[in-house]
């Protein structure tokens, strides 16, 4: 459902700083395909995410969505099927909007119905989302979602981004900020939502340990490319100390003198 062909992009193209961030990247995602995504800082994972929302034009080759060629379309079109959700709780919300004005927003978005107050019916559907969180937010419908805390928000940014059903969701390392107990519990909310509603995931993420515990496939970049591919029963087996065995046969390198920061927990 997601193809990206031999995409190539360059920062500062023709200049000293010239830096190629992605190169020869090629991925098939299928439907339903929840696929989180390892790599050493600087690898190109967010690049990858920024290619596919369309928030630059690449270099070099095609991304299609559905099989809809994407490559030249805008990315505030593209967000109407692409959901993603960033590191800072802060980003992707209204934060003086009130819990249930940021979901009617993003509700609203595609249907491309107005937007001018949270009708009954509406209210009642977002009161039913919110309580599948478990977090206690469908009683505080009327709180302006600035006043909540990171997890709380990302947990509502989770609903924001999949209310309106979109066909890919991207998640940029959206525990990375929180706490420990509250990055688990945002991740198994985040697992519960896109499996219910079968969406085509991407999660980006430095910690081994979810990247194999969660979705159904682990991709490894480096360099601007995809490195590794696990899925299936090698994947199933597969523990994070046998990743960082695999990631380093592959560049041929220690990774104590890498860039590499994962966490173990
Ligand atoms: N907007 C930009 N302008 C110039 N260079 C950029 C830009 N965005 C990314 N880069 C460069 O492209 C390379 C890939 O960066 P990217 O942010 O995609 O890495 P990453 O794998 O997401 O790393 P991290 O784990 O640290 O977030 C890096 O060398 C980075 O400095």
């Amino acid at each position: 459902m997601l193809v990206l062909n031999n995409i190539k992009k360059i920062f500062f193209k023709g200049t000293v700083n010239e830096k190629v961030a992605l190169e020869n990247l090629n991925l098939n995602v299928a439907p339903g395909d929840f696929v989180t995504i390892l790599g050493s800082n600087g690898a190109g994972k967010s690049t990858m995410f920024n290619a596919i929302l369309g928030a630059y034009p690449v270099e070099e080759g095609n991304i299609f969505l559905d099989g809809e060629d994407i490559t030249f379309k805008k990315d505030y079109k593209r967000a109407l099927d692409i959901g993603c959700i960033y590191q800072d709780p802060m980003r992707g919300t209204s934060p003086h909007m009130t819990i249930e004005e940021n979901l009617s927003l993003a509700y609203t978005r595609k249907a491309k119905r107005s937007f001018f107050a949270v009708n009954k019916h509406d209210s009642a559907y977002f009161k039913e989302l919110l309580a599948t969180l478990d977090l206690g937010l469908e009683n505080r419908m009327k709180t302006q979602i600035g006043l909540l805390s990171g997890g709380q928000r990302q947990a509502v940014s989770l609903l924001m981004s999949t209310i309106a059903g979109p066909k890919l969701l991207l998640l940029d390392e959206h525990t990375a900020a929180l706490d420990p107990a509250t990055a688990k519990k945002v991740l198994k909310i985040t697992t519960e939502i896109v499996t219910k509603n079968k969406i085509t995931t991407m999660m980006i993420t430095h910690d081994m340990n979810y990247a194999l515990s969660c979705g159904n496939r682990t991709i490894m970049m480096d360099e601007g490319q995809i490195i590794l591919d696990i899925k299936g029963e090698e994947r199933a087996s597969m523990t994070p100390e046998g990743l960082v065995e695999l990631f380093s046969a592959e560049r041929k390198k220690q990774l104590t003198n890498d860039r590499m920061m994962f966490s173990m927990q």
